[in-house]
């Protein structure tokens, strides 16, 4: 079905604001993290959940991208919801929503409020995780990645240049999604977290700037991570890390092809720094 068909309920505010909490206190999320896929969002999620006035779900709803699930009703995405309790917030991530141009209007007509966290990644290199996601992912036993080596994919044999219809290529051109967001959302609802920076730095620093966003006290200090050196990642001192499906070693890519794929990306990048207000210095 092509993005612009797809129905778009635009709730009242009465309508969301009447919808009662159920004996389990479940209530809407107050912020989503909307990907980018593959940039961290597990990671960002898990350790804003150690944070006592923050709430997530233990999986991922998918409500606003999956139509099946949408088209369930608001009282239906409540139950797919943790409970709350007078002085928390929840939140909720998919790491799809970025990338569905009819998302950003289903949001805003659920809660024009709602505040957007965006992490993202260099481009190249979420390229190639997701990749390797697909490759190794039970649920898509037919996708092309499971047939074909990364150069094949990314590059077009017949014209020799990069081949830009690869849907994971597709989602690292951050621009192109980004302004989805900014058609529905002014700037300033959206934090953009830097994904190489949190998963190379201490995720203490980012948090904090989280923390303020989100409007709860900042708690998540340096103090509640360490370095894990066979993992590669920073964990949490009390829970340890992130389960086995996160965080592995990337396959290397011909030299030509990451040169080509990187020359593509430069100045859409450039784009999608001039929207974010900042330069991640992607090679
Ligand atoms: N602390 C920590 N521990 C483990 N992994 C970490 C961490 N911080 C960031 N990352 C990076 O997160 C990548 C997975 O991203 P997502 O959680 O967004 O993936 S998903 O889209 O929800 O499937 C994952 O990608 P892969 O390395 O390809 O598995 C990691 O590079």
């Amino acid at each position: 079905m092509p993005w612009f068909n797809r129905s778009i309920h635009i709730f009242t505010e009465t309508e969301v604001a009447n919808e009662p909490r159920d004996v389990k206190n479940r209530a809407f999320p107050h912020a989503l993290i909307i990907g980018a896929r593959k940039a961290g969002t597990s990671a960002l999620q898990d350790f804003l959940k150690l944070h006592p006035q923050i709430r997530a779900p233990s999986h991922e709803p998918g409500w606003f991208f999956i139509d099946s699930e949408y088209t369930k009703g608001l009282g239906y995405y409540r139950t797919r919801l943790p409970p709350l309790q007078e002085n928390q917030i929840s939140i909720e991530k998919s790491a799809e929503y970025f990338h569905f141009p009819y998302v950003p209007e289903r949001v805003w007509s659920f809660n024009s409020s709602m505040k957007i966290l965006l992490i993202v990644r260099d481009p190249f290199v979420r390229l190639v995780s997701d990749y390797m996601f697909l490759k190794r992912y039970d649920k898509a036993p037919h996708c092309i990645e499971k047939k074909y080596t990364f150069e094949e994919l990314a590059y077009n044999f017949t014209t020799g240049r990069v081949n830009t219809r690869w849907a994971c290529l597709k989602r690292s051109v951050y621009f192109v999604w980004f302004q989805e967001w900014l058609k529905f959302f002014p700037r300033e609802q959206i934090l953009v977290v830097d994904g190489d920076d949190f998963a190379e730095n201490n995720p203490g620093t980012e948090l904090i700037r989280v923390e303020n966003f989100l409007g709860v006290e900042p708690l998540l200090t340096e103090k509640y991570f360490f370095f894990n050196e066979t993992k590669g990642f920073y964990c949490v001192k009390k829970t340890g890390c992130l389960h086995e499906g996160k965080g592995h070693e990337p396959i290397s890519v011909a030299m030509k092809v990451e040169r080509m794929i990187r020359d593509y990306l430069r100045p859409l990048n450039r784009k999608f720094y001039e929207m974010v207000g900042k330069d991640f210095g992607w090679q």
